[in-house]
């Protein structure tokens, strides 16, 4: 069953359309992540949804409750649609202490003295911070602190838990710890989760879908690996994970492959096609993942595939492998190898399987 479902909601301010026609189904325990470039709408989704800011239109239902209807002039309050938020500043009461800013949303709510000391208790314990509850903000951790503000949001058992960016005030090793115990934390809670960031590595581990928003619009919706093995369109490939692209013409089709001429290379490549629509002569962008490209050693037995001699432009090292900068004509192409491979010349594999067709403007 369909817990929240947004139905073609748009913001507009003045001539800005920052949200245009979103329409989502969320699932009851669901992590669904808003991803996207600055800009994109992510934070006006979220925000509508909260109930701090009011449609241009649309409906916005939480199961059986309405929260929006703008045809209806109907807009519950944000404290009557009991949920709980996180922000990326944590907001934390500096002159309260831990279990005294838990208790400020269980007191709103009249919630009885014992119960509340049990709730603290509780959502202390599942946020691993038991025994902290007599220390001020200013006496934790970054980490500490954003593991009490979502102590916070989960104390009053909210219907739906909203996260902006909540990890982002975090250095990246924290970020990363954060992020394994921020999943298996809502497991356990089994809380309906809408998360907005802008870091793919966030939304592609912690989601159980992920919507794609550019420009305000829904570029895709789909699992994690549905958004990187089938991106919609080139700005969601280019948006998540490091994709290369390269144009080309359509020069025949045939037994489900696209025969492509690269503009900037010699002979074609054999595509698989996804897309009908293609026809010969066609200008189409091939897309191929940087971790899909096969660089090959000087000597060694090339594996199947479109080989291309590129020029090395530059190489780092980043620990567990190299990181390639590779020339073919005036474009970059982007590679990774565990081998250190020497220049001028670096030959590289295109495996067909692993490139993307997509029609060109
Ligand atoms: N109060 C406002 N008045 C006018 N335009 C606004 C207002 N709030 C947001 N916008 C515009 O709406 C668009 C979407 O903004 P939003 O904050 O939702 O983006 P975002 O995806 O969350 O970006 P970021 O990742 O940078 O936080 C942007 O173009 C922004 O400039």
């Amino acid at each position: 069953m369909a817990e929240l479902i947004l139905d073609s909601v748009t913001k507009r301010y003045g001539p800005i359309t920052a949200v245009a026609d979103v329409n989502f189904d969320i699932a009851d325990g669901e992590f669904f992540t808003l991803v996207g470039p600055s800009g994109c709408g992510k934070s006006t989704t979220l925000s509508m949804i909260a109930g701090l800011n009011d449609p241009s239109e649309g409906t916005i239902r939480l199961g059986a409750e309405q929260f929006v209807d703008t045809a209806q002039g109907l807009n519950i309050p944000t404290e009557r649609r009991n949920l709980g938020m996180v922000f990326q500043s944590y907001a934390l009461w500096p002159h309260m202490s831990v279990a005294q800013n838990l208790a400020v949303p269980l007191k709103l709510r009249r919630i009885g003295r014992r119960e509340r000391a049990r709730r603290i208790e509780e959502a202390l314990h599942q946020v691993g911070l038991e025994g902290m509850a007599a220390r001020y903000p200013h006496e934790l951790s970054g980490g500490q602190q954003q593991r009490v503000a979502l102590a916070r949001a989960l104390v009053y058992r909210p219907r739906l838990l909203l996260l902006d960016e909540p990890l982002s005030n975090l250095d990246a090793k924290l970020r990363d710890r954060a992020r394994a115990w921020l999943k298996q934390l809502q497991r356990e809670v089994g809380i309906t989760t809408i998360y907005v960031t802008h870091d793919q590595v966030e939304a592609l581990s912690l989601s159980d879908r992920i919507a794609v928003l550019d420009m305000g619009r829904v570029a895709q919706v789909g699992t994690p690996h549905e958004i990187y093995a089938h991106p919609a369109d080139p700005g969601v490939a280019a948006f998540v994970g490091r994709m290369n692209f390269l144009p080309g013409r359509v020069q025949a089709l045939r037994g489900g492959l696209a025969e492509v001429m690269l503009e900037a290379a010699p002979g074609p490549l054999h595509i698989p096609v996804q897309d009908p629509d293609l026809s010969p002569g066609q200008k189409v962008t091939v897309a191929i993942r940087s971790e899909k490209l096969e660089l090959v050693a000087p000597g060694a037995p090339a594996p199947a595939g479109e080989q291309l001699s590129l020029t090395l432009r530059g190489k780092a090292y980043v620990g567990a492998r190299f990181e390639y900068e590779l020339g073919l004509g005036d474009q970059v192409l982007h590679a990774e190898s565990e081998a250190n491979l020497p220049g001028p010349q670096v030959d590289v594999i295109l495996p067909a399987e692993a490139c993307l067709l997509f029609p060109a403007p």
